[in-house]
């Protein structure tokens, strides 16, 4: 893989120069940076799911309170699925910025890549979405401050968060239905 065919793949938004001259950083972007030890492994020396999802929610809780700035909770994450593996010795990247804030609620979009410093080879693991509640206080629910998209990807990020949020709310209203019409079954059948 050349670096132009990594880069295209991997970064997510490309350089944005302010009017200022300055390159754009997003204020919620939270960026970590870990090396892969065997006490962070699994019996086969690749990295464990478990401690991955730590690092991830870390990283993501950071972006979060940075733009809540209050304390905030992992109130869901969406499917996870992994495309590759991470070997010990090899460095995970985790980089987690806040997509749109609605309420107290706001997604975090979160993209692990790994990275071998030895053959300058970079490639993608997993991308998630994670739902952070900033933490009520005595005055009640927190309002958040609302996200402002800067970039293109910053803008289409926010109009899919909307989306996302649409599809979960829907989905765990499924569930629920799903889990009361069950037990109203268990309960007519129960014979005990
Ligand atoms: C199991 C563990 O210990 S994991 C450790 C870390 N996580 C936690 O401790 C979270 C434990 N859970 C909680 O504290 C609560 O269930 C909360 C805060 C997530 C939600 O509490 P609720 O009483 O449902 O609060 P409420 O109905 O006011 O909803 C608050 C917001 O959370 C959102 N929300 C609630 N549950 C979910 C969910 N499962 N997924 C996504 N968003 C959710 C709501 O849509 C709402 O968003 P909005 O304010 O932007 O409109």
């Amino acid at each position: 893989m050349t670096s132009e065919e990594k880069d295209s793949d991997i970064m997510l938004d490309p350089q944005f120069i302010q009017e200022s001259g300055e390159v754009y950083r997003n204020p919620t972007e939270v960026q970590m940076s870990q090396i892969v030890l065997p006490c962070h492994a699994n019996h086969c020396g690749e990295l464990s799911v478990g401690q991955l999802l730590k690092w991830m929610d870390s990283t993501a809780c950071l972006s979060a309170e940075r733009h809540a700035g209050c304390s905030c909770v992992t109130a869901s994450v969406d499917d996870i699925h992994f495309e590759h593996t991470i070997g010990v010795g090899q460095v995970v990247n985790i980089i987690a910025k806040v997509n749109r804030a609605f309420t107290s609620s706001m997604e975090v979009g979160i993209q692990v890549t790994c990275e071998d410093l030895y053959t300058d080879r970079l490639w993608k693991v997993c991308r998630a979405f994670a739902t952070f509640v900033s933490r009520r206080t005595e005055a009640g629910k927190v309002q958040l401050k609302q996200v402002i998209p800067r970039t293109q990807m910053e803008q289409m990020e926010y109009s899919l968060a909307a989306e996302r949020r649409r599809m979960r709310l829907i989905h765990a209203e499924i569930i629920t239905d799903l889990l009361s019409s069950s037990t109203a079954q268990l309960g007519t059948n129960t014979r005990f």
